[in-house]
């Protein structure tokens, strides 16, 4: 089976702000100067403008009190010097510093330079503006004065404005990807390399397009944080690629378990989605009472009852692979079930309330896959869930750590961590996966991708970001609101 199948070329690498910061001191060190670097941030920037607005007249420039206001003097001093008119809407409460200061130096008093008030930034006319308030330094929460400024700046966006923010959406913590307001960016001009925070949870949705300018910043040896699977990769791969000459061996065998009374639905559709995955033969123990409708649903899939039937008998070899926790609950029969699975060896995912037995009772295996969402992680570090969206590459890591286990940390977008070290953050926001269901569909799809792929961590990481593309897909047909998480299966190619 195909093993380390990502090429480089589609993994994005992502640093923290440790990481940007200690690049951007070395190169200081290494030039023997800051302020080049600052020249080389404000060209770049302006000639992404240029390219996506080459009509452009008149600029407004919103800068704060740091060197992402530095940043954004500099684009004012081009912009003025080849002709716009720029108005600069100065946000900075205490005189600038160093080279924000030299920046703001170099283009005040330019006649095409207009500095104006931030109160009369509601009213400005610009189709372009351009968001230097607040970049790498920014410490949540903002103060009342950048919110008010924020507020007006998606206010000119939402009335037509085109907004290129530097280096980040200001309001954006680039740590966590959190933020109570930010600017809503056309584009993002980032520097030296992408941050984290841009693509975990809110990052992406105020990112609308990223791109990264290197500046020619001094390459250290340490490795990014994590990478961000582009889209684009699964063009080349399909969920689990089909071979001309293969039988429904080549591709494994998936066993979910799980459908407690109430809860039949959660294990019918991860077997249907193991199944549409592309596993080569699917079984499904569950309680006796569903399985007429799991037959009925989906009658490739061999649907045993729990009562007549333990786990050893739907097996087939050693490489079945376990899927247990969709609609498991919390049962005695929920105990048991977990407690068979406990003596086996298998591959094996677990989901949902099979997270809730794990954390009770633990297993050790070669290999095996978790699928918390940031609830479930939060029972599993035995932390609070705001502390695990505070830092969430972190979290996916210590539970890959504490549990041996590769694990999908589920959210708008996912993060994918290997107790080896390797991370990886897939997706993009789709809301019409917000809704009970999609988390059972992903399990049944990492259960066929696991009895597929060598690797443990490729399979996550190949069912997690499938899932995500196949759902934009799907909710661009169907509708984000009317979109059932099942239907998804449907555009895995
Ligand atoms: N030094 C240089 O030459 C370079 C700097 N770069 C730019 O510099 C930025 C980093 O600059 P800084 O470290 O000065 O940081 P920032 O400019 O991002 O932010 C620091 C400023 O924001 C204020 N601030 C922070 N949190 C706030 C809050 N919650 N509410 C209100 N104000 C708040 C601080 O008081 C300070 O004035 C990068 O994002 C990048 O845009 C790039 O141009 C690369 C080169
Ligand atoms: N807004 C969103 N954007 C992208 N993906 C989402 C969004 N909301 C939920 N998802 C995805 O849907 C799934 C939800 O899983 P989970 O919370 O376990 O739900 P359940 O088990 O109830 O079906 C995860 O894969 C998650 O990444
Ligand atoms: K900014």
């Amino acid at each position: 089976m195909p093993s380390v199948l990502l090429p480089q070329r589609f993994l994005r690498p992502l640093f923290d702000i440790a990481g940007i910061r200690a690049r951007e001191q070395a190169s200081f060190a290494h030039e023997g100067a800051s302020f080049p670097m600052m020249l080389r941030a404000g060209q770049a920037l302006y000639g992404h403008i240029l390219r996506r607005q080459p009509n452009i007249a008149q600029l407004a420039v919103v800068v704060g009190g740091g060197n992402n206001g530095g940043d954004g003097w500099i684009v004012a001093y081009l912009a003025a010097q080849d002709g716009i008119q720029v108005r600069v809407y100065d946000v900075a409460n205490s005189p600038r510093k160093g080279d924000a200061k030299l920046a703001e130096e170099q283009a005040m008093g330019h006649p095409r330079i207009e500095v104006r008030s931030f109160h009369e930034l509601e009213y400005d006319s610009a189709a372009v503006i351009v968001d230097a308030l607040l970049g790498i330094g920014f410490q949540a929460p903002l103060s009342d004065m950048y919110e008010q400024v924020i507020g007006a700046v998606n206010q000119l966006s939402a009335q037509g404005a085109w907004v290129v923010s530097v280096d980040c959406p200001s309001g954006l913590d680039l740590h966590s990807g959190q933020a109570t307001l930010a600017v809503q960016a056309d584009l993002v001009v980032t520097f030296i390399g992408d941050k984290i925070g841009h693509y975990l949870q809110d990052g992406p949705v105020y990112c609308h397009e990223i791109v990264t300018e290197n500046l020619q910043a001094v390459d250290l040896s340490e490795q990014p944080q994590a990478y961000f699977l582009e889209p684009a990769a699964l063009d080349h791969f399909p969920p689990c690629q089909r071979r001309l000459n293969s039988h429904k061996g080549t591709y494994g065998h998936v066993t979910v378990i799980g459908g407690d009374h109430g809860f039949g639905g959660a294990a019918i559709m991860a077997s249907e989605a193991a199944a549409k995955a592309g596993a080569g033969t699917v079984s499904l123990l569950t309680q006796e009472t569903h399985l007429m409708a799991a037959l009925v649903r989906n009658p490739n899939v061999m649907a045993v009852s729990a009562e007549l039937a333990d786990i050893r008998a739907t097996l087939r070899g050693e490489q079945s692979v376990l899927v247990v926790g969709p609609g498991l609950g919390r049962s005695a029969w929920s105990k048991s079930v977990w407690q068979q699975c406990q003596s086996l060896s298998q591959p094996t995912v677990v989901d949902a309330d099979g997270l809730y037995w794990l954390g009770l009772s633990s297993v050790q295996l070669d290999q095996l896959v978790l699928t918390p969402h940031p609830g479930e992680a939060a029972r599993l570090l035995e932390k609070d869930v705001k502390e695990i969206l505070q830092d969430l590459p972190r979290a996916a890591s210590e539970i890959a750590n504490r549990y041996q286990a590769v694990v999908i940390l589920k959210g708008a977008t996912s993060v994918v961590a290997s107790p080896d070290g390797r991370l990886m953050i897939v997706g993009k926001p789709c809301p019409g996966l917000a809704k009970g269901g999609s988390g059972d569909v992903l399990s049944g799809m990492v259960g066929a991708c696991l009895a597929f792929y060598q690797d443990a961590y490729e399979a996550a990481v190949m069912a997690a970001a499938w899932h995500n593309k196949a759902a934009q897909a799907c909710s661009a047909k169907i509708g984000m609101v009317a979109m059932q998480p099942y239907q998804l299966l449907d555009y895995l190619e």
